[in-house]
């Protein structure tokens, strides 16, 4: 078994092409068949040694085949096993043949399937290979598995997530256990699929890791593996200036904390220097406030332009409180040669015509960093957030290339894009984290990674990472200030 730590996600598809991959190699699929079946009785027999009854569900494709191995196997091991088909086993071909003529047994129709209290089932119906929405009898059986809230293994995938978008596909077993193989599949860490899995296994069935870097795509799991080599230890004694000066719009009078969230949590992050940009209206408001940042007067365009002449600022956040869309406008575009952070109304001042923006960006490094939840995602995006076959990983990646910029695709299962291509899914914020000024927080450790010198896909990376750990630091329960607070180093 290996635990769930290699970070590269595979598409169904791509699992596909890496099994026929495999095939060429000379490895026997059937032994590949063999080890997964036998890794989910396994995981069976450790998880539920007191079962009354291990209940295997076998689909019509290879994910029955796993099921009906790992039927043998915990029929071998003495254990009280049944077996209910989805469609007629004789219809089965390849290796699930063969499979099921080894199990030997018979096996009864799903339909005919009455759960009763003690069963343990195992979900062999469907795994990388379904392809539209469950049948009928199937999503029947799940209802009453669920309505008698008895424990499922599920093999794979939970029955019914697509793999690929972990979107359910008419109905889905929630699984308390799932063991999947070779790798983890993008639907095991978007949600919905996430919180059907139950606990996750990622077994090793022998296929050798050259065969899957040569197909994995660039997906995988938000981690330090990702920007590591980005996390600078910083030198106690470098000038503040080195360590990096960054720069927060605020908003008016009536809503200025957002932007010190942003200013206090990059100097949390980092940041040699933080300086609240003030409208004058405000000044007094942030005066009050702010010790260890520091502020500055913007009236304007001309105020901007001047101020844009220091070099020094490495990175600049606009949109928490800021409210003016107009102007947020104006000064989005004006810092189009900058490194960005456009978040809240800074993303909804572009609503309707983002293309200026688009391709003020559109040359040189990438320097935009977006960080759009549902709602402003559909705003800057309607075609794209319109598309239902896409999933939220290519949806981010379809807005990156789009826009020049890395998108933070907010969420419970936040997708971070860049324009080449490259995308993490983060699986580390606990839910209490959608609290008011998180997403402030959130802006604010990415323009700190930007001001330091990190690319922009690894500075989002790393900051949605860093924002989660401060999240479970600091708790349930958590106010805005707590988490800004909560922000440990990075992880050298
Ligand atoms: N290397 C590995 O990871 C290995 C994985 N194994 C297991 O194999 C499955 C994938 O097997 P595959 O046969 O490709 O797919 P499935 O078993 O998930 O399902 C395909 C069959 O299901 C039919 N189907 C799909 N959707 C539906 C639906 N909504 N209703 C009814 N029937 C459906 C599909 O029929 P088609 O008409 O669409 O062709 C197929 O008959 C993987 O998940 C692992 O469990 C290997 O065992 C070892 C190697
Ligand atoms: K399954």
């Amino acid at each position: 078994m290996s635990a769930a730590g290699n970070h590269t996600l595979v598409t169904p598809a791509e699992m596909t092409a890496i099994d026929a991959d495999a095939a060429r190699s000379g490895i026997d699929s059937y032994g590949l068949m063999t080890s997964a079946g036998t890794a989910v009785s396994a995981a069976a027999l450790r998880l539920y040694p007191g079962a009354l009854r291990f209940v295997v569900l076998c689909g019509p494709g290879n994910n029955g085949g796993d099921g009906y191995i790992a039927a043998a196997a915990l029929r071998d091991s003495g254990a009280d096993v049944d077996v209910h088909a989805l469609g007629d086993p004789a219809a089965l071909k390849g290796d699930a043949a063969r499979a099921c003529t080894a199990f030997g047994t018979a096996v009864k129709p799903l339909a005919d399937y009455a759960p009763t209290a003690g069963d343990v089932v195992v979900d062999a119906l469907f795994g990388a290979g379904l392809s539209r929405p469950v049948p009928p009898e199937a999503a029947r059986v799940m209802r009453t598995v669920a309505s008698q809230d008895l424990p499922v293994i599920a093999v794979d995938l939970p029955s019914g997530v697509d793999g690929r978008s972990g979107q359910v596909l008419g109905a889905s077993f929630r699984a308390r256990h799932t063991v999947t193989f070779v790798a983890r599949k993008p639907g095991h860490l978007l949600m919905p699929g996430r919180m059907l899995c139950g606990t996750l296994e990622v077994f090793d069935i022998g296929i050798p890791g050259r065969i899957l870097s040569a197909r994995a795509g660039r997906l995988s799991a938000n981690g330090p593996h990702l920007w590591r080599k980005y996390a600078f230890t910083l030198d106690p004694a470098a000038h503040k200036f080195k360590r990096g000066h960054l720069a927060v719009f605020s908003g008016g009078p009536l809503s200025t904390g957002a932007a010190r969230l942003s200013a206090i949590a990059g100097l949390r992050a980092g940041a040699g220097l933080v300086t609240i940009a003030s409208p004058a209206a405000a000044s007094q408001a942030n005066a009050s406030h702010l010790t260890a940042v520091m502020l500055k007067q913007i009236e304007g365009e001309d105020d901007l332009s001047q101020w844009l002449a220091d070099k020094r600022i490495g990175a600049f956040v606009l949109g928490p409180g800021f409210g003016d869309l107009q102007r947020a406008r104006q000064y989005a575009l004006m810092l189009g040669s900058h490194k960005l952070v456009l978040d809240a109304d800074g993303i909804t001042a572009f609503k309707d015509d983002p293309g200026p923006l688009f391709k003020a960006c559109a040359k040189g490094e990438t320097r935009l960093v977006m960080t759009p939840h549902d709602g402003e995602f559909a705003r800057l995006f309607p075609d794209i957030e319109a598309d239902e076959a896409s999933s939220k990983v290519d949806r981010a990646i379809a807005a990156a290339k789009r826009s020049h910029g890395v998108i933070v695709y907010k969420g419970a299962d936040t997708v971070i894009a860049a324009p080449d291509g490259r995308a993490a899914i983060n699986t580390n914020a606990p839910p209490w984290l959608a609290t008011a000024g998180s997403g402030d927080t959130l802006a604010g450790i990415i323009g700190a990674h930007l001001a330091q010198g990190m690319p922009a896909f690894e500075a989002a990376a790393a900051g949605v990472w860093r924002h989660g750990r401060a999240g479970a630091k600091a708790g349930e329960g958590l106010t805005a200030e707590d988490l800004a607070a909560a922000v440990e180093p990075l992880p050298a």
